[in-house]
C-alpha cells in the first residue's frame, strides 16, 4: 500500500528547515479582567483574525524593548519593562516560518489605548475569547489565560 493511502488525512508538511521568527506579544488585562485583542487588517496575512498586540523583534532588540516600541506605534500607549510579566510562549509552524512568540502579561500602562494602524480593537472577557477567531498559534494560549485569570 502506498504511503498516501496509509495516511490520507495528513496534509503535506514543508520538508526543509523553516526560519524561526520571534514575535513578542502582550496580554493586556484591564481592571475588569478583560483582555485586549487587535484585528489583523485587510491586506495582511491572516487578515480578520484577532491577535494579541505585539510584533516582530528588530535586530538586537529584546522582547521587552520590542513590546515597548510596538505598543507605542500600534496603540499609542507607554509601558515599562517592570510592568511586563513573562507569562508563556507559543511555538507554531506556519507554512513559511516557525513562530516563536514569548507572551507577557501587562496590567498597567500610561495613556488611552487607540488603534493607530487602522486595526479594530476589542476588550474581551475570557469566556468570550472563543467568539474571536485567532491565529492557530494562539489557540493553546486561551486555556492558559483562563487558568491564570
Ligand atoms: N502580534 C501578534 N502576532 C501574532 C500572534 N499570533 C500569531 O500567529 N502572530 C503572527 O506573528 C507575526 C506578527 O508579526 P508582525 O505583527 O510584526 O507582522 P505583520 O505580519 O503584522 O506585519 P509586517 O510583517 O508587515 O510587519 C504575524 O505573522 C502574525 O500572524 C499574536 O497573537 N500577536
Ligand atoms: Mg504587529
Amino acid at each position: 500500500m502506498s504511503e498516501d493511502k496509509l495516511c490520507p488525512d495528513i496534509p503535506n508538511r514543508p520538508t526543509g528547515p523553516l526560519p524561526v521568527i520571534t514575535v513578542a506579544a502582550v496580554i493586556m488585562v484591564d481592571i475588569d479582567g478583560r483582555i485586549l485583542l487587535a484585528q489583523r487588517p485587510e491586506g495582511k496575512s491572516m487578515a480578520g483574525l484577532w491577535e494579541f498586540p505585539g510584533g516582530k523583534l528588530e535586530d538586537g532588540e529584546t522582547p521587552e524593548r520590542a513590546l515597548i516600541r510596538e505598543l507605542k506605534e500600534e496603540l499609542n500607549i507607554d509601558i515599562t519593562e517592570a510592568c511586563l510579566a513573562p507569562f508563556t510562549f507559543a511555538s507554531h509552524s506556519y507554512e513559511k516560518f516557525h513562530l516563536l512568540m514569548p507572551c507577557f502579561l501587562c496590567r498597567r500602562w500610561d495613556g488611552i489605548v487607540r488603534g493607530l494602524e487602522g486595526q479594530a480593537l476589542k476588550w474581551v472577557r475570557i469566556n468570550e475569547l472563543k467568539d474571536y477567531p485567532m491565529p492557530p498559534a494562539d489557540e493553546p494560549l486561551i486555556a492558559m489565560i483562563r487558568d491564570f485569570l
